[in-house]
C-alpha cells in the first residue's frame, strides 16, 4: 500500500534566527557530562537492571570520570529507590560525584524522592513535565497556564523540602518534549521555575532542554538552543543542558551543533542505549572531541571493558560497526584500504612527529585499548598489501612485491571459493603449503657441496643429492655461484629450461641459529614466472630451497596438466583429480 508522506507527515518549521552564530563556532572544551544510563537507559531495557548490574555500571561510570550520574527514578520503582539507598548507605559516592534523581512534578513522588536521598551529601533533584503542544493537547488536556502550574507547584514543593534536609540539593528542570514546544513557551515555563528556585551564578539551575523525540535536522536543534540561550533571563544563573535522543539517527550531530550553539552540559548514555533508538551516545561524543585534540574528560581508554560492561548490564549488544567501539571498526578487509593502512603504519613508524596520520584509521586503536592485530583481515575483497602485512606482522616475512601479487592471487582463489574469511593462522598454513612444505612428488635437497672448477677460477661446481618420494639421486651443475650451478644441475636433471628472474633474501633475527628467508622468482618453460621460498639457517641452503620450491610448484602444475602463473596447489590438485589425473604423482 502506498502511503503519501505529504498526507501524513508535515515538515518541521524552521526557527526564525537569521543571525544565528553557531555555524561559525567550534567545540574547544568538553561540556559537563551527565550519565543517564541508570535511568533513561534503564527504563528502556527489556529487562531493567537489578542492584548488582546497576552497581557495576555505576562504578564504571565513576571510573570513566562522570561527575553527575542520574541513578534512577526512586519514586517509580522499589529497585530505583533501593539503589539510591544502597549507594548512600554504602558510602559509594565519591566527594566529587553528584547523584541525580528524576521525578515528575507530582507531590507524592517528590516526597518519596526526598526519602530516597536521606543522608546523601549532595544531590541534583531533576523534575520534569511535558510542555509540547501535542502533549498539552492529547496527554494533559491543558492550556499553557495549566502546564506552567504543574511545573511551578512541583518546583515549590522541591524547594521547600530542600530547605528541610541536610543534603545540598541542586535543582534541574526539564521542559520535557522541548523540541516540540514553542520556543517562547519553553522560555516562559523555564523562567516560571527559575522564579521559584531563584538560581544565582554561584548556584545555577540546570535547565535541561531535551530532544525527547528527535524531530528535525540537527541544525534546527542548534537553532532552538541558541534561540533559548539568547532569550532566557539571567543566562549566567542557568546551566543549559542537552538531553538528545536519536530518532532520526542524528543524535550525535544534533548534540555537537547544539554545543556549538552554547549549551553547557550533555546528558547521554554509553553507546546510546535508551528509549526507542536511544539517548545520545556519550562515548561517540567524547571520542569525537578526543580526535579533534580536545580532552573530553571521560576516560574511554579501555573501550573493550566499557563494551563488556554495557553489554552485561543492558543485556543488549553493541553493534560491531559502532563508532570507536564496535568489533569491526578498526578492521579493513578491502584491498586498497589494507594497502593504504599498511603504508600509513610504515610511514608512521618512520616519522617522529607524533601526529596520527593513517589513511582509513581515524584514530590509533591503542588509544581505546585495541591492538593493531585485527586491523587487517583477509577475505575475497583483500589484496596483496593486506596479505603481506599479516605475514610480515606475524612471521617477519619481507615478501618481494611480485611474490605479494602472486600469493594474494592464491589466497583470493581460496576466499572466492569459500566466500569466507581466512584467519591469520590459516593464511600462514596456505603460505607454507604453497611454498615451504614438501608435497608428495616434490624434490627435496638432501645435501650439496660446491667446489671450484678446476678449469675456470670464477666458476663453481655444485654436486647435490635430491630426494623424491624417498628415492635419492645425484645431480651436478656448473655456474658462477651456487645458485647458478644448482639451476644448471636442475635444468639437466629435469630437462627443463629454467631461469632466475629475481632474487632476494633476509635474515630472521640474529645469532648463529637465526633463520634466513630466500625468495626466488623463476621462469620455467611454458609458465609465467613463479616464486619459490626457502628457509634455512644457512643462507645458501635457503636459496637452494627457494629454487626447489619454485621448481616443485611448476612440477605440480605440469602434473595437473596446467600452465600459467599463480594458482593454488590445492586447486591444481583438485582440478587434476577431477580430470582423472593423479596430481601429486610423479
Ligand atoms: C521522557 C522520559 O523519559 S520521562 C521519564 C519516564 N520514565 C518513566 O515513566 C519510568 C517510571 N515511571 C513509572 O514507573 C510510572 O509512570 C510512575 C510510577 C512514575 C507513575 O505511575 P502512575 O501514577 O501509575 O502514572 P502513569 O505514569 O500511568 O500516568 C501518568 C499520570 O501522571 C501525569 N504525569 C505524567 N508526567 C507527569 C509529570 N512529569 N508531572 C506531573 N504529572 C505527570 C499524567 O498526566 C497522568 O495523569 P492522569 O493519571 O491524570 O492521566
Ligand atoms: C525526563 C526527560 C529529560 C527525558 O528523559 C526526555 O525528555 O527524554
Amino acid at each position: 500500500m502506498h502511503v503519501d508522506p505529504k498526507a501524513k507527515y508535515r515538515p518541521f518549521p524552521p526557527v526564525d534566527l537569521p543571525d544565528r552564530k553557531w555555524p561559525s563556532a567550534t567545540i574547544t572544551q568538553a561540556p559537563i557530562w551527565a550519565s543517564v544510563d541508570l535511568r533513561d537507559g534503564n527504563q528502556a531495557l527489556i529487562e531493567p537492571m537489578g542492584i548488582q548490574r546497576k552497581a557495576r555500571l555505576y562504578e564504571t561510570l565513576v571510573r570513566m570520570g562522570f561527575k553527575e550520574i542520574e541513578v534512577g527514578f526512586p519514586a517509580a520503582s522499589q529497585t530505583d529507590f533501593d539503589f539510591a539507598r544502597y549507594l548512600i548507605e554504602n558510602d559509594m559516592v565519591p566527594e566529587d560525584v553528584t547523584l541525580q534523581v528524576l521525578v515528575q512534578a507530582r507531590e507524592p513522588l517528590i516526597r518519596r524522592t526526598f526519602e530516597a536521598l536521606k543522608g546523601c551529601r549532595r544531590a541534583i533533584v531533576h523534575v520534569y513535565n511535558s510542555t509540547s503542544e501535542l502533549q498539552r493537547r492529547v496527554v494533559f488536556g491543558m492550556d499553557r497556564a495549566g502546564i506552567i502550574d504543574i511545573a511551578r507547584q512541583g518546583a515549590e514543593l522541591i524547594h521547600s523540602l530542600a530547605g528541610e534536609t541536610d543534603t545540598d540539593i541542586h535543582y534541574q528542570y526539564s521542559p520535557e518534549s522541548f523540541t516540540g514546544t514553542e520556543l517562547d513557551f519553553a522560555v516562559e515555563i523555564c523562567e516560571a521555575v527559575m522564579d521559584v528556585f531563584q538560581p544565582t551564578p554561584e548556584k545555577r539551575l540546570i535547565l535541561n532542554l531535551p530532544s525527547t523525540v528527535e524531530m528535525a535536522t540537527p541544525n534546527v536543534y542548534a537553532d532552538q538552543i541558541e534561540w533559548f540561550s539568547r532569550n532566557v533571563k539571567n543566562r549566567d544563573s542557568v546551566i543549559i543542558s542537552l538531553h538528545p535522543h536519536n530518532d532520526r539517527g542524528t543524535g550525535v550531530a544534533a548534540t555537537e551543533l547544539a554545543l556549538m550553539a552554547g549549551a553547557d552540559r550533555v546528558e547521554g548514555t554509553l553507546f546510546g542505549n535508551g528509549e526507542r533508538t536511544g539517548n545520545v551516545d556519550v562515548v561517540t561524543l567524547a571520542m569525537n572531541m578526543f580526535t579533534q585534540g580536545v580532552d573530553p574528560g571521560l576516560d574511554c581508554s579501555n573501550m573493550p571493558e566499557l563494551v563488556t560492561t554495557a553489554e552485561y548490564c543492558n543485556r543488549l549488544p553493541v553493534h560491531p560497526r559502532h563508532p570507536y567501539a564496535g568489533e569491526l571498526v578498526f578492521t579493513a578487509f578491502s584491498g586498497s584500504h589494507q594497502d593504504a593502512i599498511n603504508k600509513g603504519l610504515r610511514a608512521l613508524r618512520q616519522s617522529n612527529s607524533g601526529m596520527w596520520e593513517v589513511p582509513y584509521l581515524p584514530i590509533d586503536p591503542t588509544d581505546v585499548g585495541r591492538t593493531y592485530e585485527a586491523v587487517i583481515r583477509i577475505n575475497s575483497q583483500s589484496g596483496k598489501g593486506g596479505v603481506a602485512h599479516i605475514l610480515e606482522r606475524d612471521h617477519a616475512l619481507q615478501m618481494p612485491r611480485n611474490l605479494q601479487v602472486e600469493f594474494s592471487g592464491v589466497v583470493q582463489h581460496i576466499t572466492d571459493e569459500s566466500e569466507g574469511e581466512v584467519t591469520a593462522m590459516q593464511l600462514w598454513d596456505i603460505f607454507q603449503t604453497e611454498y615451504l612444505v614438501q608435497n608428495p612428488g616434490d624434490l627435496a635437497l638432501k645435501e650439496y657441496r660446491t667446489v671450484p672448477d678446476t678449469h675456470a677460477t670464477d666458476i663453481r661446481v655444485l654436486d647435490a643429492v635430491l630426494v623424491v618420494n624417498g628415492e635419492e639421486h645425484k645431480v651436478s651443475g656448473r655456474g658462477n655461484g651456487p645458485l647458478d650451478a644448482f639451476v644448471d644441475a636442475l635444468k639437466t636433471d629435469l630437462g627443463m629450461a629454467l631461469e632466475v628472474v629475481n632474487y632476494s633474501e633476509h635474515a630472521l633475527g640474529t645469532g648463529a641459529n637465526a633463520q634466513a628467508y630466500a625468495y626466488v622468482e623463476m621462469k620455467a618453460e611454458g609458465h609465467a614466472p613463479m616464486y619459490g621460498v626457502g628457509r634455512h639457517t644457512n643462507i645458501v641452503q635457503a636459496s637452494l630451497n627457494a629454487i626447489l620450491s619454485s621448481v616443485n610448484r611448476v612440477r605440480r602444475l605440469n602434473a595437473a596438466g596446467c600452465s600459467g602463473g599463480a594458482r593454488s596447489t590445492q586447486k591444481a590438485k583438485e582440478d587434476a583429480q577431477a580430470a582423472g589425473t593423479e596430481a601429486a604423482a610423479e
